[in-house]
């Protein structure tokens, strides 16, 4: 019989030790399991549409922005496994109630992510980051840590089922939700992001805002065979990143979030510490690669809990070549 979330998890604790945090990651199954039926009751809930608020990016956020954060925050906060929670739908980092224990971990989260998709039944996910917390008390600064140091990276996907994509570091492992029991049961063991791909990734609506390298490997793709490329390529683009790097994981593609500039004030559109950093673990693990053109994403040292970064991930062959022509440039 399939391995459900908690058995594998347990499992691949007792065979690779270091800080057991398998319960952290039951307990954020559970709320994304609590995000699923929120986001699957749709209009039944009334909870489409835009709430009155915004961002501190300054987006205006969906009411199903603000409910799966509240349920997000809520539901990990009183673990007791945390010392601090950042969202990207908070400004600042979240403080533990009191009376709430503080525990050793940070967790930053996108609740979630392409939610310009959820008025129109698009896939949507929750992406998330835990990480070691220096001490109880944590200020912004001790947040700021680079991608190698997550303990764990991963994502829910609300699409046609509801999965959990996570890593711990020993590889990348998919479960699909048993709506009938409730419980996450392995499906997808050991995902590997094939090394090749027809297959890109990017919104092309930007195309006159991309720097040299992107237009030039975009152009190239589009081109196919007639344009000096081995294959021709097909182009996919949800506009839901927990969608896309999913659709790497199961069949491989590169997926582009590159820098532009169409806004100079914002060097790329994904979120560095919820966004890039997470998926990044996950698909290092899965063998592909995650780079922002100039440099690998994991290594960046943030400078901000929102801090934004181009964003060039999945099939190695291909995104090697991406970086390639960013080099001298
Ligand atoms: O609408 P665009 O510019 O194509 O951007 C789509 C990208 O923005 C995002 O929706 C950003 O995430 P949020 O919905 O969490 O802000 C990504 O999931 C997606 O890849
Ligand atoms: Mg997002
Ligand atoms: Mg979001």
């Amino acid at each position: 019989m399939a391995k459900s979330l908690q058995e594998f998890i347990v499992e691949e604790q007792r065979q690779h030790g270091g800080p057991d945090i398998s319960a952290l990651i039951f307990e954020i199954a559970d709320s994304c399991r609590r995000i699923a039926v929120a986001v699957n009751r749709g209009a039944l809930s009334g909870v489409m549409g835009y709430a009155a608020s915004e961002n501190i990016q300054g987006e205006t956020q969906k009411k199903l922005d603000v409910i799966t954060n509240d349920i997000f925050t809520h539901d990990n906060e009183i673990t007791g496994f945390y010392a601090g929670l950042a969202s990207e739908e908070m400004d600042d980092p979240y403080e533990i109630s009191a009376g709430i224990q503080r525990g050793d971990y940070l967790l930053v989260y996108d609740p979630l992510d392409g939610s310009s998709n959820v008025d129109v039944n698009i896939s949507v996910g929750t992406i998330f980051s835990i990480l070691k917390a220096p001490n109880k008390n944590p200020a912004v600064a001790d947040f700021l840590q680079p991608g190698v140091q997550q303990l764990c990276g991963g994502y829910a996907l609300y699409g046609s089922s509801t999965m959990m994509v996570l890593t711990t570091g020993h590889g990348v492992n998919g479960f699909t939700l048993d709506v009938e029991t409730g419980e996450f049961v392995l499906t997808n063991p050991g995902m590997m992001i094939p090394a090749d791909t027809a297959e890109f990734a990017i919104n092309m609506s930007n195309r006159r805002f991309w720097e040299a390298p992107v237009q030039r490997y975009v152009e190239e793709c589009v081109k196919g065979k007639d344009g000096g490329r081995e294959k021709n390529f097909n182009m996919r683009w949800v506009a839901s990143m927990v969608a896309e790097v999913h659709r790497i994981l199961c069949r491989g593609g590169v997926f582009m979030y590159p820098f532009d500039t169409k806004d100079p004030t914002k060097a790329g559109k994904l979120r560095l510490m919820y966004e890039a950093n997470p998926m990044s673990f996950i698909v290092e693990q899965a063998g592909g690669v995650s780079s922002t053109g100039r440099q690998r994403i994991m290594e960046i040292q943030p400078n901000g809990l929102h801090q934004r970064v181009p964003v060039i991930l999945g099939s190695k062959n291909e995104v090697d070549r991406v970086v390639s022509y960013h080099q001298g440039v």
